[in-house]
């Protein structure tokens, strides 16, 4: 019988990384948190324990310091992307890197006297992401969002559905929709001005949620993708993982009340859970990338 090593990839997950740019009394933070993976020839140690070709995870932890210290802290893409080719055109048996950086948001506070220098108060809006995946020379980046949570309060419908044995649910012209958006995209290309595009793309996905008058969150989550895509040539595609996070109105009869879509009991669990891919015909292939991300299909 044989037996052989198959796919692998190591790192250091999770490196908490904050950047304080302090040139002047009015300091800038950046608030990362970085996933640093390396692929390659990595048999040896696997089946050995030979370390020669084993870049350490603990010296991949202080790469992300080091690089974050030695060089102006870009978008997040363009850090994943000095990392991925530090490793990957810095040792020969390193063939490929997966760098997935996530950025919480702070704002200034505002104070009497205008948006504080120095101090900073957590941001709303969801969580910025980037996955590169660098194969050798092929580069390939997913950016997102997660944790972006919209509600309406109405223009959601949903009715139509097969009625079976096991169907209750009512049919409604008028119900609470609300998600936690997780969305991310695909790139072609990396010359791109990413903190644009981001911008663009999430205010996109907001602006569609709130105008799009919707007859199911799938319906929502394509048009969210339609005019994502329509609005940036740069994007090859755009996958959702959406919860429906059910708001059920609440039968206040027994206290003799009417309930006109007033009073919601938010549910937390079970919910809906929409997956949705929106791309271009003509996209260039994605590869395997996107076997590289849990939670999405
Ligand atoms: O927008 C929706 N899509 C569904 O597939 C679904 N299923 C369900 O019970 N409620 C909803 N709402």
């Amino acid at each position: 019988m044989a037996i052989r090593l198959g796919d692998n990839q190591y790192g250091k997950a999770e490196v908490r990384l904050v950047r304080v740019t302090r040139d002047t009394d009015r300091h800038t933070i950046r608030d990362l948190n970085v996933t640093s993976q390396l692929r390659g020839d990595f048999t040896a140690v696997h089946t050995t324990g030979d370390n020669t070709n084993c870049v350490a995870t603990d010296t991949q932890k202080n790469t992300v310091y080091g690089l974050a210290r030695k060089h102006a802290l870009g978008a997040i893409e363009e850090f994943a992307l000095l990392l991925a080719r530090y490793h990957v055109d810095g040792f020969g048996f390193v063939h490929g890197a997966r760098m997935e950086i996530e950025e919480y948001p702070w704002d200034r506070i505002a104070t009497v006297d205008g948006a504080h220098d120095h101090s900073f108060v957590r941001g709303g809006g969801g969580t910025r992401t980037t996955l590169v995946v660098k194969d050798g020379p092929t580069e390939t980046v997913l950016s997102g969002v997660t944790g972006l949570t919209v509600l309406k309060s109405t223009g959601s419908e949903f009715h139509g559905f097969p009625r079976t044995e096991f169907t209750t649910l009512a049919e409604t012209t008028d119900r609470i929709l609300a998600t936690d958006v997780t969305a991310r995209w695909r790139y072609i290309g990396t010359d791109v001005d990413w903190d644009a595009s981001h911008d663009s793309i999430r205010r996109i996905i907001v602006e569609t949620f709130a105008v799009q008058h919707s007859l199911a969150l799938q319906q929502t989550l394509w048009e969210i993708g339609r005019a994502v895509l329509e609005a940036h040539p740069e994007v090859a595609e755009i996958r959702f993982s959406c919860p429906n996070k059910h708001h059920f109105a609440v039968d206040l009869s027994a206290f003799d009340m009417d309930n006109p879509g007033e009073v919601f009991f938010a549910a937390d669990r079970p919910y809906g859970k929409i997956e949705t891919t929106v791309e271009r015909d003509d996209a260039p292939s994605a590869g395997r990338v996107w076997e590289s991300v849990p939670g999405f299909i």
